[in-house]
């Protein structure tokens, strides 16, 4: 099996560096003209299927957005999630996960492991009860071929005062992260499969991403404020690496498919405008 790595590099390499996320906000399903409940967002799910699955590389449905409707919403889920990988989309599901490390096993049967309903390619997590606690959702990604972004420096004004504190070693939390997952992709090729998550919003903050030899997923863009000129402040010589993410920018732009399209498309040339001047 193909690592989430190798998969990740050629759908980057055919579809253009982009991650699009399915966040169905109860705003946006108003804008739609759909009702916030069960019945919209289905709708709202099968329409932003319909405009990314088959032209993104990578889509993110923001778990947190089906929950809210309970059992049903999880269906929705699953379903998507299936629309989404049979269009050809690599699919991560933004769920955030972390615990101790025998629960944190029962997360990574539930979405990295292939009979699960919910099986993804790759999820985020995270990992403030400790990157080694995150141990079994790396092995189970390892042996079926998925991926795991673990949160780093994350887009909002608030992370920064855990993962920018100073650990007793002198590090930040955010670069003990970021060494960690560097060493779990030493000798990838070409590139390993444990990402990392770092926000566009934050600036140059110093911290070193030169070994991460993995992908660095960057939510903020667009709706947050961040500008895909920002990605070169944020990331510098480590812009190769980097998957930008949108998710409201272009969901605004719905139900229309075709403006959805457009809208993505215009997003990933900005992207790919930055990406290839580094
Ligand atoms: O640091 C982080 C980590 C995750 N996110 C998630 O990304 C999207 C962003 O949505 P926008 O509409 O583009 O603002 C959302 O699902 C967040 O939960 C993040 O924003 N920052």
């Amino acid at each position: 099996m193909e690592s989430f790595g190798v998969r990740l590099h050629r759908a980057v390499a055919e579809r253009g560096p982009l991650c699009v996320g399915i966040d169905p906000h109860p705003g946006l399903l108003g804008r739609w003209g759909l009702s916030d409940d069960v019945r919209g967002l289905d709708r709202f799910a099968r329409i932003a299927t319909e405009a990314l699955g088959d032209r993104v590389a990578v889509v993110k449905p923001q778990s947190a957005f089906f929950e809210r409707f309970g059992s049903r919403g999880v269906e929705i889920l699953e379903s998507t999630i299936r629309q989404l990988r049979s269009a050809g989309a690599l699919v991560l599901l933004d769920v955030k996960r972390g615990d101790i490390g025998s629960t944190v096993s029962a997360y990574a049967s539930a979405y990295l492991d292939p009979s699960s309903p919910l099986y993804v390619d790759a999820v985020t997590a995270s990992p403030y009860l400790g990157v080694g606690s995150l141990a079994p959702m790396f092995e189970l990604a390892a042996a079926h071929g998925g991926g795991v972004f673990v949160l780093a420096l994350t887009s909002n004004p608030e992370g920064a005062a855990v993962q920018r504190a100073v650990a007793a070693d002198g590090r930040t939390v955010a670069q003990t992260v970021i060494d960690e997952i560097s060493q779990l992709n030493r000798g990838a090729e070409p590139l390993g499969s444990f990402g990392l998550v770092v926000g566009a919003t934050i600036g140059d903050t110093g911290h070193d991403l030169s070994a991460v030899n993995g992908p660095l997923l960057a939510p903020g863009l667009g709706a947050q404020g961040a500008t895909a000129a920002d990605l070169r402040t944020v990331f510098g010589s480590s812009l190769p690496s980097v998957l930008p993410s949108y998710s409201r920018e272009v969901l605004n732009a719905g139900p229309d498919v075709a403006a959805l399209r457009s809208v993505t498309e215009r997003a990933l040339a900005d992207c790919r405008a930055v990406l290839a001047a580094a």
